[in-house]
This record gives C-alpha cells, sequence and structure tokens, in this order.
C-alpha cells in the first residue's frame, strides 16, 4: 500500500507502508547505523520518534528475542530505504515486517532516506506524519501542531519500584525509560539493584541506603522534568552518582548548568567522542537530541569528554564529589563497547575514599 511522509515544512516523500498500517506523527529523527535496529526500535529514548536509517536496506538478519532493550517497540515508525524480505541469520526468529505487525509498528519503505537526511540536517529535526489515505492540509497541519512528546518519560518508567538481586554493591536506579543493556552491565558486576520510577522522591531512594545512585537514559527535554530535577539536587553530595544520556543532562541541570536542543541531534554507532583526559578518542553509540550547555556548567564541573564531530559535551565529573556522566552510551546495544569501563569507574567510585584521580584513571 502506498503511504506518505509529510514533513512539518511541507516536504512530501512518497513510498509504500509496510509492518502495521495506521495514520501516525512523531519527531522524525535520523539514525546511522548500519546494524541495531531492533535496539533501536526499542530503546525508550526514541518514543515518540520516527526513526530514519540511513542505512540502505534494513531488516536482513530478521528479529530474535534478545536483542530488545525494552518489552516492545518505542518507536512511533520505522523509515527506510528498503527492508529485506528474505532475512537469514542463525539467531533470526521472524522478519522485520511480521515483527512490526506483531507490535503495531508503522514502517515506510522505498523512501529516498539520503535526501531525507540531508532536509532534516539542513532544517533541524522536525516533526512528520505518515498517511496511507491522503487528507484535506489543515487537517495535517493541525495534528502536526499539536503533537507533542512531553509526557513521554512518564509513559516508559516503572510504575512499581522492583529489585533484582545480586551479591555486590546496591545501586538505585531511577528510571527514565532505562535500556536492558544497562540493566544487564551493573548486573554483570554482580550488582544489587532497586528500580524506582521517574518520580521518586530523594528521601524515599536514601531510604534503602544505596551504595550509589544510577540516573538513566530516557526520553524527551530533560528540562521538562523540574520534579526530576530538584530531586537530584537534594541527591548530590549524599552518594555516588552516574548518568547516561538523559541521566547526564538531568545531573548537569541539578549541577546548575544548562541543556539546549541539537538541530539534528546525535543518533548512531559511529561518534567519536574524545577523553580529554586521557587523551584518547573512543568510537560511542549516541541516541540523543539535547546536550548540555558548554559554557553552562559551574567552576566546579569539569568536562570530561567532547564529541569530535561538533565539539559538544559528551561527558562531565564533579571536581570534588563521586559524580560523573556520560552524554553517549558506554553500554552499546546497537554500537561499540569501547567505552564500558564507565561502568567499571562507577564501581570503583562506590569503594569510598573517592578522589579526582580515581574517576580519570
Ligand atoms: N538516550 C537518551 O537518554 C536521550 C536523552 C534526551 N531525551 C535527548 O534526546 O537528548
Amino acid at each position: 500500500m502506498k503511504a506518505k511522509l509529510i514533513l512539518e515544512n511541507g516536504n512530501v516523500f512518497e513510498g509504500e507502508a509496510f509492518g502495521y498500517i495506521e495514520e501516525t506523527v512523531g519527531e522524525v529523527v535520523f539514525n546511522t547505523g548500519m546494524t541495531g535496529y531492533q535496539e533501536i526500535l526499542t530503546d525508550p529514548s526514541y518514543y515518540g520518534q520516527m526513526v530514519v536509517m540511513t542505512y540502505p536496506l534494513i531488516g536482513n538478519y530478521g528479529v530474535n528475542l534478545e536483542d530488545i532493550e525494552s518489552s516492545c517497540p518505542k518507536v512511533k515508525a520505522l523509515i527506510v530505504r528498503e527492508w529485506a524480505s528474505k532475512p537469514s541469520n542463525w539467531r533470526c526468529e521472524m522478519g522485520l515486517e511480521g515483527y512490526l505487525k506483531e507490535m503495531k509498528v508503522m514502517g515506510l519503505a522505498g523512501i529516498d532516506t539520503r535526501a531525507l537526511t540531508k532536509i532534516l540536517r539542513n532544517h533541524g529535526t522536525m516533526k512528520g506524519i505518515i498517511l496511507a489515505e491522503d487528507a484535506p492540509v489543515e487537517e495535517i497541519q493541525r495534528k502536526l501542531k499539536i503533537f507533542h512528546n512531553d509526557d513521554a518519560v512518564q509513559k516508559v518508567t516503572t510504575k512499581e519500584t522492583y529489585r533484582i538481586e545480586g551479591a555486590g554493591k546496591h545501586i538505585a536506579v531511577i528510571d527514565f525509560g532505562i535500556k536492558e543493556n544497562i540493566l544487564r552491565s551493573l548486573r554483570k558486576r554482580n550488582c544489587r539493584l532497586t528500580i524506582f520510577p521517574a518520580d521518586i522522591e530523594a528521601e524515599q531512594i536514601l531510604k534503602v541506603n544505596p551504595d550509589g545512585i544510577f540516573l538513566s537514559n530516557g526520553p524527551g527535554d530533560p528540562k521538562i522534568l523540574v520534579k526530576t530535577i530538584e530531586t537530584i539536587k537534594q541527591l548530590i553530595g549524599k552518594k555516588p552518582i552516574l548518568g547516561i544520556c538523559l541521566g547526564h543532562q538531568l545531573l548537569a541541570l541539578s549541577l546548575g548548568g544548562d541543556t539546549e536542543r541539537l538541530k539534528f541531534g546525535h543518533r548512531g554507532c559511529n561518534h567519536p567522542v574524545k577523553d580529554l583526559i586521557n587523551n584518547r578518542v573512543y568510537i560511542t553509540s549516541q541516541n540523543h537530541g539535547y546536550v548540555v550547555n558548554k559554557n553552562s556548567l559551574p567552576e566546579n564541573v569539569i568536562i570530561t569528554h567532547i564529541n569530535l564531530n561538533d565539539n559538544t559535551i559528551e561527558g562531565m565529573k564533579h571536581r570534588d564529589l563521586p559524580i560523573f556522566s556520560v552524554q553517549f552510551h558506554p553500554e552499546a546495544s546497537p554500537g561499540p563497547q569501547d567505552t564500558a569501563h564507565i561502568f567499571d569507574t562507577f564501581m570503583k567510585s562506590l569503594e569510598g575514599g573517592f578522589k579526582c584521580q580515581e574517576i580519570i584513571a
């Protein structure tokens, strides 16, 4: 069935619908990863977004029931040049189209994803609507206008506090839409986890007396989460803290810094990041549309990492406290595992007697 994507600026892309067919509105973003579509579909940070894959053939290794980052897809739509109808891989359990159908996710194929990506790069991220049937222009404009993603974190956070047992350090995790591989990465390091919903109070976290606090990734604009920023402010100085992506942005806001929207974001598995402390470059996995403003950080916060494509902030740490965070994804999934040591550094910071130098090592 024919379908089209209409962007906020009026550009129209005609293609072929696949997967679940339904009119859908969202923020259109592009991802430059060659693989990892399953992890991307199910990463809760994409909630409310339509993802354009720049790699031209998607779905060739099919879908399995393991490589998921949350229980079901969170994207509004998957936009591709071509999808593979005959997947081949020993782990493949079903094809991409069947999966999208079952999970009720709209797919749009046959799109000139290069041209679309160029538009998004030049114009900046925009909202879009995918329609299988024609509709009056005013109606389309109205639907685009009223779409917002402000309640995204509430939609993807855990409803209840839950625990995952482990013999090692006890970590209080605030779940803003956490990726499974972050939980796996902490479990691999023997952590005992208490996972809290996003709107938890600082007091309730401190009551379980954790060894450290982890602030997760998640969708949307960090500045909307006013209550959370207050909660984190109350936790600063009490326990070691690690933040990843949204967690990093929230930490920066809580420390007195500011965040801003990037023109078109960083999404993919190939983003070069420089560790300014060790003078090393890592290839990182990324998925974010906001960033910590460079000149906003207070004196007691040190920038530890920068993105080599656009020099934006990719990591920071507190000068005196065991608190640090990264904008990229050390848990990968999908992507390179070059920066998995960030989790080990966190474990080290829980040992007490924290000094700035130890974080650097
Ligand atoms: N992966 C994330 O945590 C994304 C953070 C935030 N929602 C952003 O887009 O910048």
